[in-house]
Formats: structure tokens, sequence, C-alpha cells
């Protein structure tokens, strides 16, 4: 292995430059795009820009675009025209609905229509990665300034697509309230990203399905006892079976917001404020109601020595992508705790709009 970074590094490179707010390049053959996170543009990088001539153009997902009634013409996207007037504050209130009720943007939107969108796609694949808000401000260039990260475009999908391979840190015993008999597994990805953990409780035996529960990070319900989600007494209560029967593998799956990051969680609890449900609230904001990929789950489990669970889930999606992926799901154990007046409503969008089981 060479020294100087591979697709792989330059993609955590580019999304650490994206988070302060510097530029990265992308590049597929001679087309170049030069790539800004709307939500850490600073002015100043906005002046120097526009220094460079050329016609800049905003990306937003077409979630964004169906709230803003604007066009998304390469389907999944949309490539908005700037206004010659538009300057920071307009760039942000396209990117961020924070202020979509108290001051609705006001159309029309002129979208792109010609030319290829591919490099502008993988613009928000990146921001999505880096956890920003899928808002970028691109504009394409013949020559791009010296010293900034370099994405080629082929590989850097391939890195996306891929799952990181996950490999065991430490493990060392945790004895808890629920099982004094536990473990806590580090697991950490190539890809620069979040570690993951596994809490092993008493040794399950590897060659029988495991009791296992993939629970995503949840720093509101987890740490606070937030009572908007039932994440917190699924916690405690997933840990607690386990620990009275003895055996089971709980992995902690740092992919908090299913899978968009605390801040914009909490930019999507903030919408709800506003009177959005769950759903409506990640699709204001850009997202789909789910971006998680739980076939890290699937890898842990594998990389553990399992090939079956018992999956203390009640979402069926979870289910799915394991079996895709490689683990046999022999039965579904019900995880129907902490229902409260806060999260009732809640709960019944998730059985209405994301399928899962009351
Ligand atoms: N984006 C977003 N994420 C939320 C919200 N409320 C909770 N979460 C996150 O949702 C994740 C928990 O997922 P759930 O949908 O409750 O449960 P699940 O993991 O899909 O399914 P179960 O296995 O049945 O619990 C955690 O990462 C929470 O941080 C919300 O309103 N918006
Ligand atoms: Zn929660």
């Amino acid at each position: 292995m060479s020294l100087t970074p591979d697709a792989n590094e330059q993609l955590a490179r580019a999304r650490a430059d994206l988070r302060i707010g510097l530029p990265v390049v992308l590049r597929d053959g001679a087309r170049q795009l030069l790539c800004l996170a709307v939500e850490t543009l600073s002015p100043e990088r906005m002046a120097a820009l526009a220094v460079l001539g050329g016609t800049p153009h905003l990306v937003i997902t077409s979630r964004r675009a169906e709230t803003l009634k604007a066009r998304a013409y390469d389907g999944d996207l949309a490539r908005i025209v700037l206004p010659r007037d538009a300057d920071l504050t307009w760039l942000n209130a396209v990117a961020d609905p924070a202020d979509d009720l108290r001051a609705p943007m006001k159309g029309p939107f002129n979208a792109l229509r010609d030319g290829p969108a591919d490099l502008d796609r993988l613009a928000l694949r990146i921001l999505k990665s880096a956890r920003l808000l899928p808002a970028a401000l691109v504009l394409p260039v013949a020559t791009a300034p010296e010293g900034l990260t370099v994405l080629n475009a082929q590989p850097t999908r391939h890195v996306l697509d891929t799952s990181s391979p996950l490999h065991p840190v430490i493990s060392a015993r945790v004895p808890l309230a629920a099982a004094e008999n536990s473990r806590l597994h580090v697991f950490r990805p190539e890809d620069g990203g979040e570690e993951h953990y596994a809490i092993e409780i008493g040794r399950p035996p590897r060659d029988a399905p495991v009791l296992a529960r993939l629970h995503s990070a949840c720093f509101t319900g987890d740490l606070l006892g937030s009572l908007k989600c039932d994440c917190g007494p699924q916690l405690r209560g997933a840990l607690a079976q386990m620990g009275a029967e003895g055996a089971g593998v709980l992995l902690y799956l740092n992919q908090e917001g299913r899978g968009i990051g605390l801040a914009n969680k909490m930019r999507a609890y903030s919408l709800q404020d506003q009177g959005f449900d769950t759903v409506e609230a990640n699709h204001r904001l850009g997202f789909e109601d789910d971006e998680r990929d739980f076939r890290l789950g699937a890898a842990l489990l594998q990389k553990m020595g399992f090939s079956s669970a018992r999956l203390l889930t009640n979402n069926p999606a979870k289910i799915a992508m394991m079996e895709r992926a490689g683990i046999a799901v022999t039965e579904r154990v019900p995880l129907k705790v902490g229902e409260n007046p806060h999260n009732a409503h809640y709960l019944a969008t998730k059985a209405a709009k994301s399928g899962h089981l009351l």
C-alpha cells in the first residue's frame, strides 16, 4: 500500500472538510465540480467562489424540492438555478426548513434540466454521510484551486455503496445491573466513520440463534430519558430480557436519529414542535424517513461468530435486511415497552407510515 490516501481515506477527509466549510472537488474524467455544504458555508467562502466566475447552482434532494414546490427534473434531486441576488440567507432558507412556516420561500424556482446530474447526486450522498443537511452549493470548474480534497467519482461511489469493514478494537468485562456477566466489544470501521459497540451478555453459543437487538443510538432517549420516543425503555428492556435468559447480544449502533445525526434529529424535533410528524419532518429536511444501513448489524453478528438470531424488534425492515445480509432470523421477539402520552403519536406514525408492528 502506498502512503498516499486511497478513495476510502479521501472520502473521510472530504467529510471533515465539508463539516468545517471547505469545498471539495468531485471529478469524473474532465468534468469537475467544486462542492460546498450550504450548512457550513461562510460569507467569505461564498465571495471567494464568486471570484472564480462561472455559474454555481444549488443541489437539493427531491424530498426538499417537493416541500418547496420546485421541479426535480433529475428524479431524486433538483439543481436549482441561483437568482441573481441570491445570498447566504437565501441559500440557507432553501436548504433548511426551520423557517418554512414563518417565512415561506417564494418560488417559482428555476431548475436545471440539461446536462448530467451524477456528480450532483454524489455531492448529496457525501453530505448525508457527513451527517450534514443534504444541500450543496456547486460550481462546475475547468481547473480547481490548489490544496482541496479531490474525489474521483467512480471509486467514491464504490466506497459509499459498500459497507466499510469493521474491526474489533478491544473487549472487556462490564458488569451491568441487568446482567453481571457482560462484556463490551468496540468495533471500528475502516472508513473513519463512527465506532459501534456490542454488549455480550453471558456467553451465547455461536451455533444456535442468539437473542439479539440492533439498537440505534438515541442520545435523548437512551441517556436523557426523553419521553418523545421509546428508545430508553427498549434499551433497558432488551438488556433485562437478555439478563433473564442469561445470554444475548445487544448491538449499539451509532446511527443517531435513524442515521441523520443528532443535529439533524434536533432539526426534525424542532419541525415536530411546529406540528409535523416524524416522517414529514425528515422529508422536509431533505432526508428519507430512515437513512440507516442495517447491513452493519449483520456484519457485526457475523464477526462475533453468529449466523442466526432471535431478533428483538417491532421493525420488519430490520428483519428483511438481516436476512438479505446473511443472518437467519428464526424468530421475531416483540419489544413493546415505554409507551406514554408524549410518544403515542410518534409510535402510531411509525406503525402507519414505516411499517412498524404494533
Ligand atoms: N430522524 C428521527 N429520528 C428519530 C426520531 N425519534 C427517534 N429517532 C431515532 O430513531 C432511532 C430508533 O429507531 P426506532 O424507529 O424507534 O426503532 P427501530 O430501531 O426502527 O425499530 P425497533 O427495533 O422496533 O425499535 C434512534 O436512532 C433514534 O435516535 C425522530 O423523530 N426523527
Ligand atoms: Zn429515541
